[in-house]
Protein backbone atom coordinates (compact mmCIF):
# COMPACT_ATOMS: atom_id res chain seq x y z
CA UNK A 1 0.00 0.00 0.00
CA UNK A 2 1.62 3.41 -0.79
CA UNK A 3 -0.17 6.54 1.21
CA UNK A 4 0.37 9.88 -0.11
CA UNK A 5 0.79 12.50 2.59
CA UNK A 6 0.77 16.44 1.33
CA UNK A 7 2.00 19.23 3.13
CA UNK A 8 0.24 22.64 2.23
CA UNK A 9 3.19 24.29 0.74
CA UNK A 10 1.88 28.16 0.49
CA UNK A 11 3.93 29.38 3.11
CA UNK A 12 5.22 28.29 6.83
CA UNK A 13 7.75 25.12 7.57
CA UNK A 14 7.07 22.66 5.50
CA UNK A 15 10.53 21.62 4.54
CA UNK A 16 10.93 20.52 8.11
CA UNK A 17 8.21 18.61 8.20
CA UNK A 18 8.46 16.87 4.97
CA UNK A 19 12.62 15.60 6.41
CA UNK A 20 10.65 14.23 10.11
CA UNK A 21 7.93 12.59 8.13
CA UNK A 22 10.94 10.71 6.23
CA UNK A 23 12.72 10.08 9.42
CA UNK A 24 9.45 8.72 10.99
CA UNK A 25 8.52 6.93 8.36
CA UNK A 26 11.64 5.31 8.13
CA UNK A 27 12.46 4.32 12.07
CA UNK A 28 8.63 3.31 12.24
CA UNK A 29 7.24 1.98 9.34
CA UNK A 30 10.48 -0.27 7.60
CA UNK A 31 9.72 -3.48 9.35
CA UNK A 32 6.48 -3.34 8.43
CA UNK A 33 4.97 -6.39 7.66
CA UNK A 34 2.42 -4.86 5.45
CA UNK A 35 5.04 -3.14 3.32
CA UNK A 36 3.61 0.27 3.21
CA UNK A 37 5.65 2.90 1.68
CA UNK A 38 4.88 6.82 1.88
CA UNK A 39 4.85 9.70 -0.51
CA UNK A 40 5.39 13.20 1.09
CA UNK A 41 4.15 15.56 -1.11
CA UNK A 42 4.10 19.48 -1.20
CA UNK A 43 0.65 20.82 -1.98
CA UNK A 44 0.05 23.76 -4.27
CA UNK A 45 -3.08 22.98 -6.34
CA UNK A 46 -6.14 21.01 -5.76
CA UNK A 47 -5.24 18.32 -7.84
CA UNK A 48 -2.04 17.88 -5.97
CA UNK A 49 -4.08 17.89 -3.13
CA UNK A 50 -6.49 15.20 -4.34
CA UNK A 51 -4.16 12.73 -5.11
CA UNK A 52 -3.07 12.52 -1.06
CA UNK A 53 -4.46 10.32 1.43
CA UNK A 54 -3.60 12.61 4.14
CA UNK A 55 -2.43 16.32 4.73
CA UNK A 56 -0.25 18.54 7.17
CA UNK A 57 -1.12 22.62 7.62
CA UNK A 58 2.42 23.62 8.73
CA UNK A 59 3.16 26.47 11.20
CA UNK A 60 4.12 30.10 9.92
CA UNK A 61 1.45 32.65 9.34
CA UNK A 62 -2.50 31.62 8.87
CA UNK A 63 -3.31 35.43 7.86
CA UNK A 64 -1.05 34.82 4.68
CA UNK A 65 -1.29 31.12 4.10
CA UNK A 66 -5.21 32.10 4.00
CA UNK A 67 -4.55 35.21 1.67
CA UNK A 68 -2.59 32.52 -0.47
CA UNK A 69 -5.25 29.67 -0.63
CA UNK A 70 -7.80 32.09 -1.20
CA UNK A 71 -5.97 33.62 -4.23
CA UNK A 72 -5.17 29.91 -5.37
CA UNK A 73 -8.56 28.89 -4.94
CA UNK A 74 -7.72 26.04 -2.75
CA UNK A 75 -10.20 26.68 0.33
CA UNK A 76 -12.75 24.66 -1.27
CA UNK A 77 -10.99 21.91 -1.81
CA UNK A 78 -9.57 21.82 1.89
CA UNK A 79 -12.72 21.94 3.39
CA UNK A 80 -13.77 19.38 1.28
CA UNK A 81 -10.95 17.27 2.51
CA UNK A 82 -11.27 17.95 6.06
CA UNK A 83 -15.18 18.06 6.20
CA UNK A 84 -16.79 16.12 3.45
CA UNK A 85 -13.91 13.34 2.67
CA UNK A 86 -13.15 13.24 6.74
CA UNK A 87 -9.10 12.87 5.81
CA UNK A 88 -7.01 12.63 8.32
CA UNK A 89 -5.06 16.00 8.85
CA UNK A 90 -2.89 17.51 11.42
CA UNK A 91 -2.14 21.27 11.48
CA UNK A 92 0.70 22.60 13.73
CA UNK A 93 0.47 25.97 15.19
CA UNK A 94 -0.61 28.60 12.15
CA UNK A 95 -2.31 25.18 11.01
CA UNK A 96 -4.17 24.70 13.96
CA UNK A 97 -5.30 28.40 13.93
CA UNK A 98 -6.64 27.20 10.16
CA UNK A 99 -8.54 23.91 11.68
CA UNK A 100 -9.99 25.67 14.13
CA UNK A 101 -14.07 26.81 13.37
CA UNK A 102 -13.51 29.91 15.13
CA UNK A 103 -10.36 32.02 16.17
CA UNK A 104 -10.31 35.15 18.20
CA UNK A 105 -7.18 37.44 17.81
CA UNK A 106 -7.70 37.60 13.96
CA UNK A 107 -6.62 40.33 12.28
CA UNK A 108 -9.36 43.18 11.60
CA UNK A 109 -11.88 42.18 9.92
CA UNK A 110 -11.44 38.33 10.67
CA UNK A 111 -9.46 35.79 8.14
CA UNK A 112 -10.68 32.87 6.66
CA UNK A 113 -10.60 28.96 8.13
CA UNK A 114 -10.68 25.67 7.17
CA UNK A 115 -12.49 24.79 10.11
CA UNK A 116 -13.14 21.40 10.77
CA UNK A 117 -12.24 21.55 14.87
CA UNK A 118 -14.93 22.78 16.73
CA UNK A 119 -12.88 25.29 19.04
CA UNK A 120 -12.26 28.18 18.95
CA UNK A 121 -8.20 29.27 19.15
CA UNK A 122 -6.96 32.52 20.41
CA UNK A 123 -3.93 33.24 18.23
CA UNK A 124 -0.81 34.42 19.60
CA UNK A 125 -1.51 33.75 23.47
CA UNK A 126 2.03 34.04 24.38
CA UNK A 127 2.85 37.54 22.94
CA UNK A 128 5.36 37.76 19.90
CA UNK A 129 8.20 36.65 18.06
CA UNK A 130 10.67 36.70 20.57
CA UNK A 131 8.51 35.54 23.34
CA UNK A 132 9.33 32.52 22.09
CA UNK A 133 9.63 29.62 23.87
CA UNK A 134 10.07 25.88 24.69
CA UNK A 135 8.45 23.31 27.59
CA UNK A 136 8.56 20.06 28.39
CA UNK A 137 4.87 18.37 27.72
CA UNK A 138 3.85 15.29 28.99
CA UNK A 139 1.56 13.42 26.33
CA UNK A 140 -0.26 10.76 27.37
CA UNK A 141 -0.64 9.32 23.66
CA UNK A 142 2.93 8.91 23.13
CA UNK A 143 2.80 6.57 25.75
CA UNK A 144 2.75 6.50 29.68
CA UNK A 145 6.30 6.18 30.39
CA UNK A 146 7.29 8.53 27.44
CA UNK A 147 10.09 11.07 27.83
CA UNK A 148 8.41 14.11 27.71
CA UNK A 149 8.24 16.38 24.54
CA UNK A 150 10.19 19.55 23.80
CA UNK A 151 7.18 21.84 22.74
CA UNK A 152 8.53 24.60 20.52
CA UNK A 153 5.85 27.53 20.75
CA UNK A 154 6.31 30.16 18.67
CA UNK A 155 3.87 33.24 18.11
CA UNK A 156 1.45 30.24 19.61
CA UNK A 157 -2.17 29.20 19.28
CA UNK A 158 -4.17 28.00 21.75
CA UNK A 159 -7.35 26.57 22.47
CA UNK A 160 -9.38 28.96 24.25
CA UNK A 161 -12.84 27.19 24.00
CA UNK A 162 -14.46 24.06 22.89
CA UNK A 163 -17.79 24.82 21.00
CA UNK A 164 -20.86 23.41 19.85
CA UNK A 165 -20.75 21.68 16.48
CA UNK A 166 -21.17 23.33 13.23
CA UNK A 167 -24.62 22.53 11.80
CA UNK A 168 -23.09 22.12 8.12
CA UNK A 169 -24.90 24.77 6.28
CA UNK A 170 -22.92 26.79 3.97
CA UNK A 171 -22.62 30.64 5.88
CA UNK A 172 -21.85 33.04 3.33
CA UNK A 173 -20.27 35.47 5.68
CA UNK A 174 -17.62 32.50 7.08
CA UNK A 175 -17.52 30.94 4.48
CA UNK A 176 -17.93 27.69 6.07
CA UNK A 177 -18.85 24.95 3.77
CA UNK A 178 -19.21 21.15 5.53
CA UNK A 179 -19.70 19.65 9.38
CA UNK A 180 -16.88 19.89 11.34
CA UNK A 181 -15.66 16.72 11.99
CA UNK A 182 -17.07 13.75 13.37
CA UNK A 183 -17.07 13.17 17.15
CA UNK A 184 -16.34 14.73 20.20
CA UNK A 185 -13.16 17.36 20.97
CA UNK A 186 -10.35 15.45 22.59
CA UNK A 187 -7.48 17.23 24.52
CA UNK A 188 -4.62 15.46 23.70
CA UNK A 189 -1.93 18.11 25.35
CA UNK A 190 -2.21 20.65 27.88
CA UNK A 191 0.74 23.37 29.06
CA UNK A 192 0.82 23.27 32.57
CA UNK A 193 2.17 26.58 34.21
CA UNK A 194 1.76 28.66 31.83
CA UNK A 195 2.07 32.32 32.14
CA UNK A 196 0.10 35.27 31.09
CA UNK A 197 2.17 37.79 28.59
CA UNK A 198 4.75 39.31 30.03
CA UNK A 199 4.61 37.35 33.28
CA UNK A 200 7.18 35.07 34.48
CA UNK A 201 5.26 32.59 35.80
CA UNK A 202 2.07 31.08 35.79
CA UNK A 203 -0.42 28.60 36.55
CA UNK A 204 -2.38 28.56 33.96
CA UNK A 205 -3.28 25.13 32.14
CA UNK A 206 -3.31 26.33 28.36
CA UNK A 207 -4.93 23.45 25.92
CA UNK A 208 -1.86 22.53 23.15
CA UNK A 209 -3.12 19.37 21.35
CA UNK A 210 -6.17 18.39 20.15
CA UNK A 211 -8.01 16.06 18.28
CA UNK A 212 -11.92 15.66 16.99
CA UNK A 213 -12.38 12.39 14.33
CA UNK A 214 -9.67 13.00 11.72
CA UNK A 215 -8.37 16.23 12.39
CA UNK A 216 -5.56 16.74 15.11
CA UNK A 217 -4.17 19.94 15.84
CA UNK A 218 -1.21 21.10 18.16
CA UNK A 219 -0.11 24.80 18.61
CA UNK A 220 3.89 23.95 19.01
CA UNK A 221 5.94 23.02 16.47
CA UNK A 222 7.53 19.25 16.66
CA UNK A 223 8.89 19.62 12.92
CA UNK A 224 11.33 21.84 14.47
CA UNK A 225 12.82 19.55 17.49
CA UNK A 226 14.06 16.41 15.23
CA UNK A 227 12.48 13.95 17.92
CA UNK A 228 10.16 12.09 15.75
CA UNK A 229 7.47 10.29 17.95
CA UNK A 230 4.53 12.89 17.39
CA UNK A 231 5.44 12.26 13.52
CA UNK A 232 5.02 8.40 13.73
CA UNK A 233 2.28 8.53 15.94
CA UNK A 234 0.47 10.55 13.42
CA UNK A 235 1.61 8.36 10.57
CA UNK A 236 0.11 5.42 12.72
CA UNK A 237 -3.40 6.91 12.65
CA UNK A 238 -3.60 7.91 9.32
CA UNK A 239 -2.59 3.95 8.25
CA UNK A 240 -4.92 2.85 10.88
CA UNK A 241 -7.64 5.33 9.50
CA UNK A 242 -7.06 3.77 5.48
CA UNK A 243 -7.60 0.12 6.82
CA UNK A 244 -10.65 0.99 8.71
CA UNK A 245 -11.96 2.83 5.48
CA UNK A 246 -10.65 -0.35 3.06
CA UNK A 247 -12.31 -2.59 5.34
CA UNK A 248 -15.89 -0.65 5.44
CA UNK A 249 -15.54 -0.53 2.00
CA UNK A 250 -15.27 -4.11 1.60
CA UNK A 251 -17.68 -5.50 3.60
CA UNK A 252 -20.27 -2.85 2.00
CA UNK A 253 -19.71 -4.62 -1.01
CA UNK A 254 -19.62 -8.29 0.54
N1 LIG B 1 4.47 29.73 14.42
C1 LIG B 1 3.28 29.91 13.94
O1 LIG B 1 2.77 29.14 13.15
C2 LIG B 1 2.61 31.17 14.35
C3 LIG B 1 1.13 31.23 14.08
C4 LIG B 1 0.64 32.66 13.95
N2 LIG B 1 0.59 33.33 15.20
C5 LIG B 1 -0.71 32.64 13.28
O2 LIG B 1 -1.69 32.97 13.82
O3 LIG B 1 -0.80 32.22 12.17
Amino acid sequence: MTITVGVLALQGGVIEHINLLRQAAASSFSQDNDQITFAFNEVRTTEQLQKCDALIIPGGESTTMAIVARRLGLFDALREFVKVQHKPVWGTCAGLVMLAEEASATKQGGQELVGGLDVKVLRNRYGTQIQSFVADLSLKFLGEDEKPFRGVFIRAPVVEEIISPSSGVEDSHLKKKGKSADGAVEIMGVYKNAAKVGEEQGDEEDIVAVRQGNVFGTSFHPELTGDVRIHAWWLRQVVDSLRHKDLVVRNDRA
